[in-house]
């Protein structure tokens, strides 16, 4: 529910602040009104002192020209994710190491759209979760970006977890997992990593392609397999490619990964697109109507997460130009995607990219290692996903035949760091603002 003091405020907003600077700082904002007070939730501290530094006053000089004679006060705070979380503090020598589940109730069974392309997979997964003797373990699921791969893992963790609450039911991203890893051996208490994980009674392990390369971590990670596999406890693994064909990874590994059931999940078609359309359109409160998702879902094809981000996009747009969702406004908006990615190329990101980290175009497309190009190539890659239609093979071409699945690994790599790092995330904006300028 957007509240009429706020979306004044937004619409003088949209009109004082660059296109980017709204969507970007602005319309993300969580906002209640209570008692002619304005609560206004980041999503973490660094978000929370920028709009603190930068927004403050404009929101509270709108406010007074929007309602003189009692502008409402504004509080801003950090929103509390709702996450469960199990933490595990370890202590050893005044050195701690959290390590934690995060399993989120957002994504469950019910709210998992089924069609042809997901079917098998939604039903191995439901079944997994019935603990029936001589079931499939591990259960591994593959597939490109945003088919639903992690949403059907958290609906396994969140099946067992309602079953029996005491259940150490763990979802862990590959890269935290080995993050975790270097930090116990860094931190001498690699011995209680060990046991953490050993201990386990349901292990979610996402995106396992991000193990490709790293021998210390997949020597531990067929360790703990073997373990939990002995013990009869339940292993879903997920990769975005069959184990066969993930490179970089042990053969015993890979063989391991196939002991058990192994599932593809594939682009939904266009009558399961229509399905998801109408139901997140549901669950968000859009009123859409089945001839809108039907011209939606035909023109986009590539995956869920693309779905609703254009959803959210058409939301926000009706809401601000207080316009009826139809195909006529739908498409003004898939126009304007469509051209802002024609206009930028990946050359051009490049060089800007370069430019900013002082380092030379040519170090883009090479194969040098070195953390000063490193870092920067995987930023250009992030951004030429975010900025244009091309998909990873293509840009990992165009970064000097890189495969696809490097693309994605800095694509995953950079999303995360942003989350963490704020210097990071400033510069990832600077860049993203300066390109879409
Ligand atoms: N069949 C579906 N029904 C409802 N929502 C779906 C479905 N498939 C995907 N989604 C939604 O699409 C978004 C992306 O899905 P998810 O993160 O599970 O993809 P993924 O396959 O794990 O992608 P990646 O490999 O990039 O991590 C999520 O919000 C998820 O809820």
């Amino acid at each position: 529910m957007i509240f009429p003091i706020w979306k004044k405020c937004l619409i003088q907003l949209q009109i004082k602040l660059s296109p980017v600077e709204f969507s970007l700082w602005i319309l993300p904002l969580k906002v209640t009104i209570k008692n002619n007070i304005i609560y206004i939730y980041t999503p973490n501290l660094f978000i929370f002192r920028w709009i603190k530094k930068k927004y403050v006053n404009i929101f509270k000089k709108i406010l007074y020209k929007i309602c003189s004679n009692n502008p409402p006060k504004i509080i801003i705070n950090i929103e509390k994710k709702k996450l469960e979380k199990k933490k595990c503090i370890y202590k050893k020598k005044n050195i701690q190491i959290y390590l934690h589940s995060e399993i989120n109730k957002k994504y469950q069974f019910h709210n998992f759209i089924q069609g042809q392309s997901n079917q098998l997979a939604y039903y191995s997964s439901y079944k997994f979760t019935k603990n029936l003797k001589n079931f499939y373990n591990p259960l591994f699921l593959y597939g490109n970006t945003g088919l639903g791969k992690t949403h059907l893992l958290h609906a396994i963790g969140n099946k067992f977890l309602i079953k029996n609450k005491k259940k150490k039911v763990i979802y862990i991203h590959s890269e935290n997992f080995i993050q975790n890893m270097v930090n116990s051996l860094k931190n001498n208490s690699i011995d209680k990593f060990k046991n953490y994980y050993r201990s386990i009674d349901v292990l979610l392990l996402d995106d396992i392609q991000f193990f490709s390369n790293k021998k210390k971590s997949q020597e531990e990670l067929f360790n703990t397999f073997n373990t939990l596999f002995n013990k009869q406890q339940k292993i879903v693994l997920t990769a975005d490619c069959y184990p066969e064909y993930i490179s970089g990874i042990t053969e015993q590994l890979k063989s391991r990964f196939k002991w058990g059931l192994t599932i593809s999940i594939n682009p939904p078609e266009l009558k399961t697109r229509i399905k998801i359309l109408l139901h997140k359109a549901y669950e968000n409160k859009i009123l859409l109507s089945y001839e809108v998702a039907k011209y939606i879902a035909k023109k986009i094809f590539s995956n869920v997460r693309e779905l609703e981000g254009i959803l959210k996009k058409i939301q926000i747009l009706s809401i601000l130009n207080k316009e009826k969702i139809t195909i006529n406004l739908v498409k003004k908006i898939l126009n304007k995607i469509k051209k802002k990615k024609k206009n930028i190329n990946i050359i051009y990101i490049q060089k800007i990219v370069a430019k900013y980290f002082n380092i030379r175009i040519s170090d883009m497309i090479s194969q040098k290692r070195s953390q000063s190009i490193v870092h920067p190539r995987q930023i250009a890659m992030t951004l030429a996903k975010k900025l244009t239609h091309y998909s990873f093979s293509e840009i990992g071409t165009a970064f000097g035949k890189k495969d696809h699945t490097t693309v994605l690994y800095a694509y995953k790599k950079i999303n995360q760091l942003k989350k963490k790092k704020t210097e990071i995330y400033s510069d990832f904006i600077y860049l993203f603002n300066q390109l879409n300028a």
